[in-house]
């Protein structure tokens, strides 16, 4: 089943283009879209939502087209904006009511729904406080309550954990993901911080200057590739024996780093040849020896017998998976979509 599908979607601004042919299709559970300032995750939002019109291509949500069918998807859809839209004066009962009455809840129901979504998003004790004495913490969590209060298929989350320090920023992604598990609300949510998706989504979809780089199950980004953590004992003829590994392994032509502890970290190759631009649903063909797979299987034989040739012990040699911002340090150093934009693709913490 399909939430969000998009197809060759462009947005152009004049001297910029937001979006540049996007096609990717979107399933339930919790999404994260990533990407850095700019890249166009607002936009494509804002498009999905039927609240500004793309300028070539088209885009489906829960089925129904965004450009014809707009006010029927926000029916269906919550939304909640990057930006402060709190009205200071006003208590986040009230406010919360007032957009539940406008989703056309009647007044009856907007109140009993206010207040389970507040309590939800924990809030309950200050819901008649006026906002404006709110931290950001609790301006984040109205935000989210009046895109869950008129109960939605799906979310879609601008940058929620914007403006939080770490604590609040965990709590907030703990509240999302319970969103999918209490609640079975789909969530597309928006960051340019990868590494806090990892725990909260499902499914990780990555753009870079309006473009598709990754659209793929979050195990799959860590799963793919990795390093090989080594550590060797010392020997008479090596009193250094990680030095002298790590000296031999890079004349062999790895890539190796030096991890506090005397561990070696030895790049293996990506098993897959190229970034999917989708899943695919086709099975991966039988890694061969001679391919990407093999080059994993000739890199442990490598560092097996470089160990075996210089007479060192092998305390360990162990796999380790990388993290999703690794993964994309890796790809931002050789950019898919080189162009104008300023800044690195992804801020990788
Ligand atoms: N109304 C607009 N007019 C002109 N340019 C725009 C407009 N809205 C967005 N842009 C430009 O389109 C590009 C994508 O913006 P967008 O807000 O979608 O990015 P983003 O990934 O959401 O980043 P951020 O988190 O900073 O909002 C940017 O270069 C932005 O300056």
């Amino acid at each position: 089943m399909t939430v969000i599908e998009t197809h060759s979607l462009s947005k152009r601004y004049p001297g910029v283009t937001a979006l540049d042919r996007l096609t990717v299709d979107i399933g339930p559970g919790v999404t994260g879209l990533v990407g850095a300032n700019g890249a166009g995750k607002s936009t494509l939002i804002k498009i999905l939502l039927g609240l500004a019109p793309a300028s070539e291509g088209s885009t489906r949500v829960l089925g129904r087209d965004s450009a014809s069918d707009g006010s029927a998807i926000r029916e269906r859809v919550g939304y909640m904006p990057e930006h402060d839209c709190l009205p200071p004066d006003v208590s986040a009962t009230e406010f919360v009511v007032h957009m539940a009455r406008m989703s056309g809840l009647p007044r009856t129901a907007a109140r009993e729904r206010t207040a389970d979504t507040l309590r939800h998003v924990g809030l309950y004790e200050e819901r008649y406080r006026p906002m404006g004495g709110y931290s950001t913490g609790m301006k984040q969590r109205v935000k989210l309550a009046q895109a869950l209060v008129h109960d939605p298929e799906l979310v879609l989350l601008d940058e929620p954990t914007n403006g939080l320090d770490p604590a609040g920023r965990d709590e907030m992604l703990g509240l999302i993901r319970r969103v999918h598990t209490d609640f079975g609300i789909s969530v597309l949510v928006t960051s340019h911080l990868l590494g806090e998706l990892e725990r909260t989504c499902d499914h990780i979809v990555v753009i870079d200057g309006g473009k598709l780089l990754r659209s793929q199950a979050t195990t799959g980004f860590t799963a793919d590739i990795g390093s090989l953590a080594v550590e060797v004992t010392d020997s008479d003829a090596h009193p250094n024996g990680t030095a002298a590994l790590r000296e031999a392994l890079t004349a062999a032509g790895l890539t190796v780093a030096e991890e506090p502890g005397r561990l070696l970290l030895v790049e293996l190759p990506e098993p897959t040849a190229s970034p999917a631009p989708t899943d695919r649903p086709d099975p991966r063909p039988e890694p061969s020896a001679t391919g990407p797979a093999g080059g994993i299987r000739d890199a442990h034989d490598l560092v097996r017998d470089t160990v075996a040739d210089l007479g060192l012990g092998l305390v360990r040699m162990e796999q380790r998976r990388h993290r999703i911002a690794e993964v994309f340090q890796q790809r931002s150093a050789t950019p898919a979509a080189p162009d104008e934009r300023k800044g690195a693709p992804a801020d990788a913490r």
